[in-house]
Formats: structure tokens, sequence, C-alpha cells
């Protein structure tokens, strides 16, 4: 099949840093240090950025990862302890990991991208994560611009009684599945399209600032969907399309912030998740996301995520008001 090892590899690196991060969220109340953009990094994104960066570099020395965090942060004499607290975790998966290798491992995650690269959210939803809500490890491979292979590692979240942990993976052409994060069998993912509008749900982030919460809810009750939204830090809700927990995911630019341009590390996984269990993700002009033009999606703004039978019908009520 392909892309085989890519999915292997891709699956194995994420499992271990969705453990790091658990582990962390379990010893630690993480502390947030403040980035330059004033938004949260913790011990626990470095942790996992450099786990993931390691085991990428020894099975793809030649691929470039476009990732999230930057070891600047953590460099400066008073980051010391942090460095440290990183290291001690990333020990916990690599033994021979010193707060050097830690460092030169993080910013493998520096690449502009190209061809062939991966890109890597190690924590999406970091105030989630600091809040005890969800979040998830983020990973995937981008070739020719176009996503190959995803995986959604989240640890906070189940379905209905299940147990917490699960994870999501998909390769292009073959499929997406889940299984829990502690092992067991894939089960195929797809989309909800049976219901009517009026039984389907949608989410949106927690984070008022990350979207337009008033229009979003305009949009769905637009396309018949009465009931209220479901709230999700990060790419846990590209998961819960995929599962058909929900039929569609809006992300509206924030008046805020309203040049603001996404980041592809926090859409490529999910995408081709909600993708290969049916259903169709594209920028609020209805144009597919271009994850061609480097860390940003310069070319889209907004985000519709939907099971693809409404998708047509979410983007004219967008083009309505
Ligand atoms: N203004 C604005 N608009 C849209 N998106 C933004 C904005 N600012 C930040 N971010 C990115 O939001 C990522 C987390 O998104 P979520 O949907 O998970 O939001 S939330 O967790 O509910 O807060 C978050 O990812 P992480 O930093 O990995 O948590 C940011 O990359
Ligand atoms: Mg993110
Ligand atoms: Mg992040
Ligand atoms: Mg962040």
């Amino acid at each position: 099949m392909a892309y085989d090892t890519e999915k292997k590899v891709a699956l194995d690196v994420a499992l271990a840093a969705a453990h790091l991060c658990d582990r962390v969220r379990q010893e630690i109340v993480p502390e947030s240090i403040e980035k330059d953009d004033r938004s949260p990094v913790t011990v626990a994104d470095f942790g996992s950025q450099a786990v993931i960066c390691q085991g990428l570099g020894v099975a793809f020395p030649q691929d470039p990862i476009v990732g999230e965090e930057d070891s600047a942060d953590l460099r400066s004499p008073e980051r010391a302890p942090q460095l440290q607290l990183v290291t001690r975790y990333v020990q916990g998966t690599l033994p021979t990991a010193t707060p050097d290798t830690v460092v030169q491992w993080i910013d493998r995650g520096n690449a502009q991208g190209g061809d062939r690269f991966w890109t890597l959210d190690p924590i999406d939803g970091t105030k989630g994560f600091l809040r005890g809500d969800q979040y998830a490890v983020a990973l995937a491979l981008v070739e020719g611009g176009e996503v190959k292979v995803g995986v959604l590692a989240c640890p906070a979240l189940s379905f209905g009684s299940g147990e917490p942990g699960l994870v999501f993976v998909a390769v292009r052409g073959e499929g997406a599945s889940w299984m829990p994060l502690k092992g067991g069998d894939p089960q195929p993912l797809q989309v909800v399209t049976g219901a009517e509008a009026d039984g389907f749900r949608f989410v949106e982030s927690v984070e008022s600032g990350h979207g337009d919460q008033t229009r979003q809810s305009a949009i769905a009750q637009a396309v018949g969907i009465t009931q209220a939204s479901i709230r999700m830090d990060s790419q846990a809700k590209y998961a819960a399309v995929a599962a058909g927990q929900a039929a569609l995911y809006l992300r509206l630019p924030s008046p805020k912030t309203p040049d603001y341009r996404e980041k592809i590390w926090d859409h490529a996984a999910g995408v081709l998740i909600i993708e290969e269990a049916g259903g169709r993700v594209t920028d609020m002009l209805g144009q597919p996301l271009d994850f061609s033009q480097g860390s940003k999606l310069v070319n889209n703004q907004g985000v519709v995520a939907s099971n693809g039978v409404i998708h047509e019908t979410v983007i004219a009520a967008l083009q309505q008001g």
C-alpha cells in the first residue's frame, strides 16, 4: 500500500508524543511560557516536537519538517530549568536525550517546506491542554501541495462512554480510521449523512478569538442546524466531523483578527482525515485549502469542514451574508 512506512512511522512518533503530553498533564501543572506573539507554549509542546522530529529524522533524514515550535524560546539561560524539565520528559521515550540534543531535535522543525515535507503541531490547542480540555498531536505529510498522510492523536477525546485517548489516521485514497491510543483494532471512520439537518450538530473553537461565533451560529441556523454548537479545542473538531459526531466545523475569520491566515499545521492532518471519511473541506469561498505556500494558508480565509452533503448549502449561505 502507498505510504505504508510513512503511516507507520507517523503513528509511532505521534503516539510517543501523545504519551509524553499525557504524562506531563498527569504529573505536573504545566506552566505556560508566553511566546513573542503572546500565545502560550509548555514543556509538553517542546517535548512532543522533540520526540517527533527525532523519530522522523531517523526514518526520513531527507524530509523537511515545518513545525510550530522553535527552541529559541528555550535556549536563554533563564529558561534552563524548563529545558531540563523538557529533557527529563523526552528521556522517558529517548533515554539518551540531553538538553543539547533536545534543542537540535526541536529545531529540525524549522524548515520552510518544499515539494515533500512534514508539518507538525506538537500540541494543537495549547490553551485546551492548559485548561484540562481537548488537545491534539497533529502530524501530516504534504507532497506536491497535497496532504498524503495525516495523524491526529487526541489523548483526552472519547466517543460516548469509551475511555479517553483516541488516534485518527488517514492515507490519501485509502480511507480513514481510528483506534484507542492504548492499542486495538482500527475502526473505519465515516461522516454522518443519513439524518435530517435538524438532527445535525456543528463544532467550533472554545476560544472566541479564533473564529466568529456570532456568524458561525447564524450560518449553522441558515442551513437548518438548530442545536447549539459543540465547542472543542484543537483539531479534535476535525475528528468529531470525521467520526460523524458532528456534520459541520465552521472557523470563520475573527472580527478581531480579520487578516489572520491559518497555519498549515492547524489543519493539514484534520483535512485529510475528514476527506478520507467521506467529507469535504474548503475555505469560506468554497476553494480547496492550498498547502503549497509555506507555513500559512495565504490563499485561503476561513475553514468549512463538513459531511460533504451539506457543503454547497453552507458555502451558498456564506455568500448571502
Ligand atoms: N486569530 C486567530 N484565528 C484563528 N486561529 C488562531 C488565531 N490565533 C491563534 N490561532 C490558532 O488557533 C489554534 C487553536 O485553535 P482551536 O480551534 O483549537 O482553538 S481553541 O483551542 O478552541 O482555542 C492555535 O493552535 P495552537 O497554538 O497549536 O494551540 C493557533 O495556531
Ligand atoms: Mg495549533
Ligand atoms: Mg500548537
Ligand atoms: Mg501555539
